[in-house]
């Protein structure tokens, strides 16, 4: 067990009233619209906000009862909106004050600075950096800290499309031996580092789980969405130079994606609903490549004449989104048998 609340709080006519349990390690993504309660949920969590109940991290009892235990006593490691730098010290000041609550090895240093090219900003004082420059050294300080858990509010709002990946791959890095609570509305950030979601809807959680089960789920906050996706998880297999392929596994099945050289990570494949069309029998003369096995689970219909087909293929939930005419004209109701399409191109 990781992080384990339930809280409430209360801010004018606004009220927060949250219980969940952090997965151990990995990037939880606290999505929801503007004026959900993300910052003031990550800033309770953190002890800035007073709230009522109980907050435990690994058996340590944060607030409860007996009392709470003082914000810089905590051991996460935070980011907030907007980064509250210390304006009387410079860039290396601001690290350097990080780094005091625990003993942060030469090499961590090194490579915390090196991460996020901090190095030109150290003796910079903090009232002249750009937007971008100043989330970067915020997210440096919160890494320098040592943390146990990372708190972070919008940390790539500032950042240009170049800079947010490079700081997606840095935190999905950190995420791999620490929990990581990242507040966004973002899709995109949901898509390319949540592993879990929390789905914040006025002041509560309206879904929490594994991101592809709150994605396709029921409830999800995003069916309507025409950007609907989910996340396939799959296996690298080979590459293919004379055709610029990635070919991949997905279960017992392969795909195939365009890609520039071999890559090494397992690939986090996004599928947008609209990108998947479905046919009731293997097609052997159609050009896309990417012609997977799934069965019907659940079919929804949306306003104007769409529906949103949700579709178990190979153990991972697949979203489809359809002409209602399709659907009829298909018969697709739950439990039937179906291949999904996929073009290649739609997974660049
Ligand atoms: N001190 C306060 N007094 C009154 N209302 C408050 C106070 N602090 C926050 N609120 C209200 O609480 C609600 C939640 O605010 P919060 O900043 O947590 O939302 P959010 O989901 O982080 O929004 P955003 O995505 O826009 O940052 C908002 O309606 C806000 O106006």
């Amino acid at each position: 067990m990781s992080l384990c609340l339930d809280i409430a709080l209360r801010r004018g006519a606004f009220e927060l009233s949250v219980q969940g349990t952090l997965p151990e390690r990995g990037v939880t993504i606290l999505f929801g619209e503007s004026g959900a309660g993300k910052s003031s949920l990550l800033r309770a969590v953190a002890g800035l906000e007073p709230c009522q109940g109980r907050i435990e991290f690994d058996g340590e009892r944060w607030q409860g009862r007996a009392g709470t235990l003082l914000a810089h006593r905590r051991p996460v490691g935070l980011m907030l909106q907007k980064p509250a730098l210390f304006p009387h010290l410079d860039v290396i000041g601001n690290l350097r004050y990080a780094a005091r609550r625990a003993p942060v090895s030469a090499e961590r240093w090194e490579e915390v600075l090196e991460l996020l090219s901090l190095a030109p900003l150290l003796s910079r004082r903090v009232q002249g950096l750009s937007g971008g420059e100043a989330s970067r050294v915020a997210l440096g300080r919160a890494l320098l800290s040592a943390p146990r858990l990372l708190l972070l509010d919008e940390p790539l709002a500032a950042l240009d499309q170049a800079r947010r990946q490079t700081l997606m791959a840095v935190i999905g890095q950190v995420a791999k031996t620490i929990p990581v609570l990242y507040v966004s509305h973002h899709l995109d950030e949901v898509l390319t580092l949540g592993e879990h979601l929390w789905w914040l809807r006025d002041g509560a959680l309206a879904a929490q789980g594994e991101v592809n089960d709150v994605l396709a789920g029921p409830g999800s906050p995003l069916a309507e969405h025409r950007d609907a996706a989910v996340v396939l998880r799959t296996r690298h297999l080979r590459y293919e130079p004379e055709h610029h392929l990635l070919v991949l596994a997905l279960g017992a099945s392969e795909m195939r994606v365009p890609a520039s050289g071999p890559g090494g990570d397992t690939p986090r494949l996004r599928v947008a609903a609209r990108d998947v069309s479905l046919t009731l029998s293997p097609a052997s003369d159609s050009s896309v490549l990417n012609i997977l096995p799934a069965i019907v689970d659940d079919v929804r219909t949306l306003p104007e004449g769409q529906c949103l087909v949700r579709l178990r293929c190979e153990q991972q939930w697949l979203l489809a989104r359809l002409s209602s005419y399709s659907r009829d004209r298909l018969r697709l109701a739950p439990g039937s048998r179906v291949h999904a399409q996929i073009k290649a191109a739609a997974l660049v």
